[in-house]
């Protein structure tokens, strides 16, 4: 919802928003030009001023000071700019026929009130766009506290971010502003000036110098925004004094002043919001809100190749029939886009079968289908067996869901190497159950996208369906690049478990596909890589970030493990297809508080580089379980460098085949009160390696947390355990 309202307006009023804040980008010229021609602020009165202008130009009618502080005395048609400090004319004063022509544009496009109501909208639609921007933002870097970490994604991801942090302020304060400033204008906000009332009448005595005059005396000329003068020849007129507080009248006889009227709060709150919004007088305020202008159009552009390459990456489906007439709703929950072609294959098969089928993410289940006899729910697992992406929201939109007719089915897809297979699809399937919604047939799982599985419960939907599904896939590539291989290190051949550790070059695509480049990663986050002739990706978790130029990933030969047999004979200058993939559920948080990482052989890779990141010193405890520290001690040397550099705290080594060896659970067993001092300081957990180590972990930390009434899983559900085990 909040990205249709960041993207929808958007695009409609790119446009427009952006010509406003072009124009407003030049307009903004104007009060910096003003400030490097500024006049000094004189000490004078208004009287002195008044008194040696006329003396100058006796037939002058009336003097306006400008926000800038420039004076301009105007007598009939002509105008004389004029030194404020002295009176003296400096010559002719002109408009600037640029500024008139863009002042113009940019309050009415010079289509009169149709224009101004333009204007307005746009200021709206920039409200919109900055405040669903702002929300956005905080949702995707999750908080106020990383609002400025740096942004991540494509080239054109990360410029709309940055772009938008440095311009948000500005763009909100001129669209508020000029919304404001247009209600104004139709009189829907007073702007607190009602007309002049009738000028008081003077005493009718002689005039006397101007020079003399109390009421004039009194004022101070950078108070002043107008004096008009007594008409000549009529003894009953007065001076109309206008000053920075108020409107008043003087008697040019006595010097006295005549019913002052001060400003009106409206009018006080309409003059702040006018210099707010054109900078009139400030020049400081003028040249950010130009500046802010000017990145609206690189925000359209940018916002709009995000757009485009979001819509690109989701899956079209020809020949939906809508959600309204569907028969056959197919629910699609995923991250990495794969369970998507497994729709598109189920759909195909169901159109042939004459189904009017729509399909949908799970995050857009509808209260209702009105005709639909069977939704079909493909839902992926991630993390801790949290949801995917596409389908965070289903559990509570499901709480408004009315089946009418329909039954359900659910199809899980995960991989048996996690330990919470398929968890997701399972919550799913009791939570509809709970929900009371026919099961049209019990939950099945598909292990590493199947394609053999996808058949057989095809066969079995056929069958409760009264109908042949012949479901044949052909799993979708993904989008790769190649990475070439600049160096290896090999450690614990000697200990049979020998394992690689492999730098890649990252490669950088040309000109402007850098826009749709999402190649940024981080510790942590996941190298996908398809062996050759193999359609289905194997992750390894990074150790190095994106600037470092190096793509490093730590690897276990597996007993006939495909992937990693064919890392393990990779030679320097050989490439891999590979992409990298976010993992958003295994980073640091951004705390202060103690961090313990618990590492056993390759796993120790994304361990090392949230150290290496370490440059606030966050105070990091490192596990390292290996074999033998003389072969598979991986970064023995760089981790002990980290010491002393103080990224790292605390190094515990635990080697399983020296005389007395034990596993890395062990030492946590030994170092049992220390760890609970550290979690009653608000310490977190990071396990990453085999799933039977992180299996010993939870069980050693379970023994050490029981007398402080915790265990593994709460500090899990608030946060404060995340493990990547496999
Ligand atoms: C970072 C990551 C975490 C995963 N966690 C789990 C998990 O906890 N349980 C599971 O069964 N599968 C897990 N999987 C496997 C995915 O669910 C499986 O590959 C699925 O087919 C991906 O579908 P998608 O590409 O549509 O998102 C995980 C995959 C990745 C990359």
């Amino acid at each position: 919802m909040l990205r249709r309202f960041h993207s929808l307006p958007g695009l409609v009023a790119a446009l427009i928003v952006s010509f406003m804040a072009l124009t407003g980008a030049v307009l903004s010229l104007k009060p910096i030009l003003e400030r490097t021609a500024a006049p000094a602020t004189p000490s004078s009165s208004v009287a002195d001023l008044a008194s040696a202008v006329l003396a100058a130009l006796p037939d002058t009618e009336s003097l306006v000071r400008s926000a800038s502080g420039s004076i301009t005395a105007y007598s009939g048609s002509s105008a004389t700019l004029i030194d404020p400090t002295t009176g003296a004319a400096l010559g002719p004063a002109a408009q600037s026929p640029l500024f008139t022509f863009f002042t113009e544009l940019h309050r009415s496009l010079f289509l009169g009130d149709g224009g101004r109501i333009a204007a307005g909208v746009a200021a709206g639609a920039m409200i919109v766009l900055a405040i669903s921007g702002i929300l956005l933002l905080l949702k995707r870097m999750g908080g106020w506290r990383q609002l400025l970490t740096n942004p991540r994604g494509t080239l054109s991801q990360r410029l709309h971010v940055e772009l938008a942090r440095l311009a948000v302020a500005g763009l909100l304060l001129s669209a508020l502003t000029g919304l404001y400033m247009t209600l104004a204008t139709f009189g829907v906000l007073s702007d607190g000036v009602d007309g002049f009332g009738f000028p008081a009448s003077g005493s009718g005595g002689t005039p006397a110098p101007v020079a003399s005059l109390a009421a004039l005396q009194q004022v101070p000329v950078r108070d002043l925004r107008a004096l008009v003068l007594p008409m000549p020849g009529d003894p009953a007129d007065v001076f109309t004094l206008t000053t920075n507080t108020g409107l008043g009248y003087v008697d040019p006889a006595t010097g006295a002043l005549i019913d002052f009227t001060p400003n009106a709060p409206a009018q006080t709150v309409y003059e702040a919001i006018y210099t707010l919004h054109t900078g009139q007088g400030v020049w400081w305020l003028a040249a950010l809100l130009g500046a802010s202008s000017l990145a609206v159009p690189a925000l359209m552009l940018t916002g709009t190749v995000v757009w485009l390459v979001r819509r690109r990456s989701l899956p079209r489906f020809a020949g939906d029939a809508g959600w309204r007439k569907a028969d056959t709703v197919i629910l699609v929950g995923s991250e990495g886009n794969t369970t998507w072609s497994f729709a598109a294959t189920l759909q195909s098969a169901l159109r042939e079968n004459g189904h009017a089928v729509h399909v949908a993410p799970m995050n857009s289940l509808r209260p209702s289908y009105p005709r639909a006899r069977h939704v079909l729910v493909l839902a992926a697992t991630y993390g801790n067996g949290s949801a995917p992406a596409s389908a965070r929201q289903f559990l509570a939109r499901l709480e408004r869901f009315d089946a009418g007719s329909a039954d359900v089915a659910v199809l899980g897809f995960g991989d048996r190497k996690f330990r919470n297979f398929c968890a997701y699809a399972e919550r799913v399937a009791a939570a509809l159950q709970a929900a009371g919604v026919p099961s049209l047939l019990p939950i099945s799982t598909i292990d590493r996208q199947s394609a053999q599985a996808f058949a057989q419960w095809g066969r079995q939907l056929g069958t409760a369906l009264g109908e042949p599904v012949g479901l044949t896939h052909a799993p979708a590539l993904p989008r790769t690049a190649s990475y070439q291989l600049v160096s290896r290190e090999d450690f614990g051949v000697e200990v049979q478990a020998p394992t690689v550790m492999l730098r890649f070059a990252v490669p950088r695509p040309n000109g402007w596909r850098r826009l749709f480049d999402a190649g940024s990663f981080r510790a942590g986050d996941l190298a996908g890589i398809l062996p050759p002739g193999d359609p289905i990706p194997r992750y390894y978790s990074i150790a190095s970030r994106r600037s470092d130029g190096l793509l490093e990933i730590c690897v276990r030969q597996q007993p006939g493990g495909v992937c990693s047999d064919y890392l393990f004979g990779l030679k320097p200058g050989d490439s891999v297809q590979a992409f990298v993939r976010a993992n958003p559920d295994f980073q640091p948080d951004r705390s202060r508080r103690p961090l313990v990482l618990i590492g056993a052989g390759a796993g120790v890779a994304p361990l090392v580089g949230f150290v290496r990141a370490n440059s606030r010193k966050r105070p990091i405890h490192l596990y390292f379980g290996g074999r033998d520290p003389d072969s598979d001690f991986l970064y023995g040397t760089e981790l002990h460098h980290q010491l002393r550099a103080g990224r790292l705290s605390s190094l515990v080594t635990s080697f399983s085949r020296v005389l007395g060896g034990r596993y890395v659970q062990h030492r946590l067993t030994d170092d049992a009160a220390d760890l609970r001092r550290l979690v009653e300081d608000g310490a977190r957990f990071m396990v990453c390696g085999s799933l039977a180590m992180g299996e010993g972990v939870r069980t050693a930390l379970n023994a050490i947390l029981a007398p402080m009434g915790l265990d593994v899983e709460k500090l899990q559900a608030s946060g404060r355990y995340a493990e990547d085990v496999y």
